[in-house]
């Protein structure tokens, strides 16, 4: 089999490190030709650079002594390697992530967090490269955009739960679906009232029963507006209303999702919670790598449990199903809010349910006309940045008066 080429966006966070650590597993099958992050830990880039001898390294940092750092990094991991001869080509700025996704590479991994990920993923389209898309704000946010600078099969998702949709699809004809069922874990609260959950901290919320995950996504999956970002995807990604997408718990993390048929049957795509199957899929579409996790166990007992989900506790799938409706910069606005929203109860400025009471604030100050708006299949990523920098502002000022007394000292 030949080798592909690979751009990882995002390399050093868990979608990216977990890629790598797929990618050396397969020797020969991929080489990569270009890294990007956001330059928390140049020392961690550098050395994957190395590792992998990369073509290309970016990091969207500003400022005039980052090329200097991030070529003092690289030099540092290439001494360590014993290799001196090293000099891949450093691009920086804001807009480096998006320089290396439009290289051309067969497949480019999208594994950065947030909105910020959307012209990344467009220049990746335009490229004609995969996309392997573990960044859903991107398509969530880009909605219409996206989807048409996509051609039939070029976004290979890497997010679970669409992963196993993807993965159930090959096992019935698009038009004989009904529904998709999407599983939650229901993260560290499940169970918990609203008024429970209004004295949970940042730690706990980070405790994810299942995963191990990044901070905005973990800290999603803890309010449920991961799995609205997801019913969102689902929609944009297999072209199914929102009437015939559910939402199930299923505390386990084994069924990542489900494809309900018109016979009455349901394809389940079932195993142990690890991201390496979703990436490698990702990396590798159509076909399978031999070997990249433990399936199931079926020696000994287990239980898989599925139960309804508590909408009054956790009200950002249903929020999530009426921005997803009004489409246009509705979902954007969502998303960017909670953003914002994520970020201050980690810095102690809000309380945990007044996240998604915030974000639902803002979407419904959005719906009131405020914010650019642009329903429909004209929006413009202009549109789209402008309704999520609004969103950030709506967000900020709602935090400001939504915490007068600070949760978190
Ligand atoms: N982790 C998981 O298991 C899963 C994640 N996902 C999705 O995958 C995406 C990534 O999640 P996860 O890996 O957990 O997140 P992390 O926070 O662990 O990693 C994010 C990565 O993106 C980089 N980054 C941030 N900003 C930029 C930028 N402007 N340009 C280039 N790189 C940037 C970060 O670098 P730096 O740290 O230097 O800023 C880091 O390498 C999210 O959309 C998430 O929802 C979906 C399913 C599962
Ligand atoms: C692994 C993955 O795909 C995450 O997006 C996951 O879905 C988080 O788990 P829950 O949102 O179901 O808690
Ligand atoms: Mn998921």
């Amino acid at each position: 089999m030949t080798s592909r080429s690979v751009t990882l966006l995002g390399s050093t966070g868990s979608i990216g490190t977990q890629a790598v650590e797929v990618i050396d597993a397969h020797p020969g099958r991929f080489e990569v030709r270009a890294l990007a992050a956001g330059g928390r830990d140049l020392a961690q880039l550098a050395r994957q650079a190395v590792h992998l001898q990369v073509e290309q390294v970016a990091v969207s940092l500003q400022g005039a002594d980052v090329r200097d750092r991030v070529e003092e990094a690289l030099d540092h991991a290439a001494r360590e390697a014993g290799l001196t001869a090293y000099r891949p080509e450093v691009i920086t700025g804001p807009d480096a992530a998006t320089t290396v996704a439009g290289n051309g590479a067969d497949v480019v991994l999208n594994g950065v967090t947030g909105s910020i990920g959307l012209r990344p993923t467009l220049a990746a389209l335009a490229a004609g490269s995969t996309l392997a898309l573990a960044n859903k704000e991107s398509l969530i946010v880009g909605g219409p955009i996206v989807r048409a600078a996509a051609a039939p099969g070029q976004i290979v998702p890497v997010d679970s739960e669409h992963s196993a949709i993807a993965q159930c699809l090959r096992g019935g004809r698009r038009e004989e679906l009904r529904r998709l069922v999407v599983t939650a874990s229901g993260g560290p609260f499940r169970g918990l009232t609203r008024e429970q959950l209004r004295d949970v901290t940042p730690e706990q919320a980070l405790a994810h029963p299942t995963w191990d995950m990044g901070r905005v996504v973990t800290t999603n999956s803890a309010t449920l507006v991961n799995k609205g970002l997801e019913v969102i995807e689902a929609h944009l990604l297999f072209d199914v209303p929102f009437d015939d997408i559910e939402v199930v718990v299923h505390p386990q993390s084994v069924v990542h999702s489900m494809v309900e048929f018109v016979d009455g049957s349901t394809l389940v795509q079932a195993s142990p919670p690890t991201m390496h199957i979703p990436i490698a899929l990702g990396l590798s579409w159509p076909d399978r790598l031999a070997d990249v996790a433990a399936p199931c166990d079926w020696s000994s007992a287990s239980t898989w449990e599925f139960l309804p989900l508590d909408h009054e506790a956790f009200p950002a799938v249903r929020l999530a199903e009426r921005v997803g409706r009004a489409g246009g910069t509705f979902p954007a606005v969502y998303n960017a809010a909670n953003e914002e929203c994520v970020d201050a109860f980690h810095e102690g400025r809000l309380r945990f349910p007044d996240i998604v009471d915030v974000v639902a604030r803002v979407v419904d100050d959005h719906a009131g006309g405020n914010g650019s708006d642009a329903p429909g299949v004209d929006l413009s990523v202009d549109q789209v940045l402008a309704a999520d920098a609004w969103a950030r502002r709506a967000a900020s000022d709602r935090i400001a008066g939504a915490a007068p007394d600070r949760p978190h000292p």
